[in-house]
């Protein structure tokens, strides 16, 4: 898919005054198409969870040469079905790729893979490529920077906004920074995977961006949770309050997305209650950085927690309505 490149709006700009170079790509018809001998020819997978899996298949089917890795091999299986190649660690992945794509769990798991005993830092090498779309704090990924740069390798952080089914209907939107030449080489595998992609400046601030997007996501999840319980206690049906939501000023995708299932205490995983939460734990210390204070994430934080307590970790986020039921039943 061909590419156009806009100028983010002066307002959004403003926003970062000191960091110049952020632009916002969309897929649409140009002529900046890369050439063909731009493009990665190699592309390593490693992580093929929730997210993982779909983005990797639409690699494949989009006709690149990938080779998959993942903690637990059975999840590799259906991947080299559809002509995914197989190495038993990150190492041997990124020594064998071009450029190799992580999507891992959480900060830990990101660093382990990427800089641990057979992380991709030992086998990667000068002028390959390594890009982290899992969400992680700025930190981790400027570690995880340092290590691929070390090896003079190009690395560039891209968490995604979107979920399970922008997954795997290639809609997903890229929040990168790091080095552009990377961005720029991998923007045509990006538009596979994704429909937008911005490019942020350094490395941290991509991470930054996609903590935000989530500690906002998870206050509204909380808030919409509180809606549904509050209206099926008050007497009106749950199901019209989301039809009404719905067709008012405060409508969301996500709340006419979940909201049916929600109604019927059903929460098929999407996006995992744990990494909600582990994002709002991430935007938390994000906002004592810049001693932020950001107290709707705080207390919706803890909503979150006790969800977590309740066993519903590898729900979806969505469930965290069950622990403002567990609670009112206290
Ligand atoms: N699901 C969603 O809607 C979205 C998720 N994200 C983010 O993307 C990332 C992945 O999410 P998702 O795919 O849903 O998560 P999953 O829990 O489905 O997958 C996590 C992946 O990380 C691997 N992993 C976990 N711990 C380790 C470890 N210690 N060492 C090596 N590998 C490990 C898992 O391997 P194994 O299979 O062996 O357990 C699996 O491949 C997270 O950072 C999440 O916050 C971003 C946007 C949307
Ligand atoms: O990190 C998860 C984001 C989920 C979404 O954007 O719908």
């Amino acid at each position: 898919m061909a590419m156009c490149s806009t100028q983010l709006n002066s307002q959004f700009l403003s926003f970062f005054p000191a960091k110049p170079r952020f632009f916002v790509s969309i897929k649409a018809t140009s002529a900046s198409t890369p050439k063909d001998d731009d493009i990665p020819a190699s592309i390593g997978f490693l992580g093929l969870g929730i997210m993982g899996t779909p983005m990797a298949q639409n690699l494949i089917k989009a006709g690149r040469d990938v080779t998959v890795w993942n903690r637990t091999k059975s999840k590799c299986e259906p991947l080299i079905s559809l002509g995914a190649k197989y190495k038993p660690s990150p190492e041997e992945v990124a020594a064998s790729c071009d450029v190799t794509f992580a999507m891992l769990a959480d900060p830990e798991s990101a660093l382990d893979v990427a800089c641990g005993k057979y992380g991709a830092a030992k086998g990667i090498s000068p002028g390959k490529g390594y890009v982290d779309v899992s969400t992680v704090d700025g930190e981790t990924s400027k570690l995880i920077c340092e290590q691929i740069r070390a090896t003079g390798a190009h690395f560039l952080e891209a968490p995604v906004s979107g979920s399970k089914k922008p997954a795997e209907d290639g809609q997903l939107i890229f929040l990168t920074a790091g080095d552009e030449v990377l961005y720029e080489k991998v923007a045509s595998l990006l538009d596979i995977m994704g429909k937008s992609r911005f490019y942020l400046g350094e490395v941290g601030n991509g991470a930054a961006m996609k903590l935000v997007v989530n500690m906002v996501m998870g206050s509204m999840m909380a808030s919409f949770s509180e809606g549904l319980v509050l209206s099926e206690k008050v007497g009106p049906d749950p199901s019209v309050l989301v039809e009404v939501i719905s067709q008012g000023a405060i409508n969301a995708p996500m709340y006419a997305l979940k909201g049916p299932s929600m109604v019927k205490s059903s929460y098929p995983t999407a996006f995992p209650l744990k990494h909600q939460q582990k994002d709002l734990r991430l935007a938390l210390g994000l906002a004592e950085s810049v001693s932020q204070p950001i107290p709707i994430a705080a207390a919706t934080n803890e909503l979150y927690k006790v969800a977590k307590s309740h066993g519903l970790s590898d729900q979806d986020f969505s469930a965290v309505i069950e622990a403002l039921k567990v609670k009112l039943q206290q």
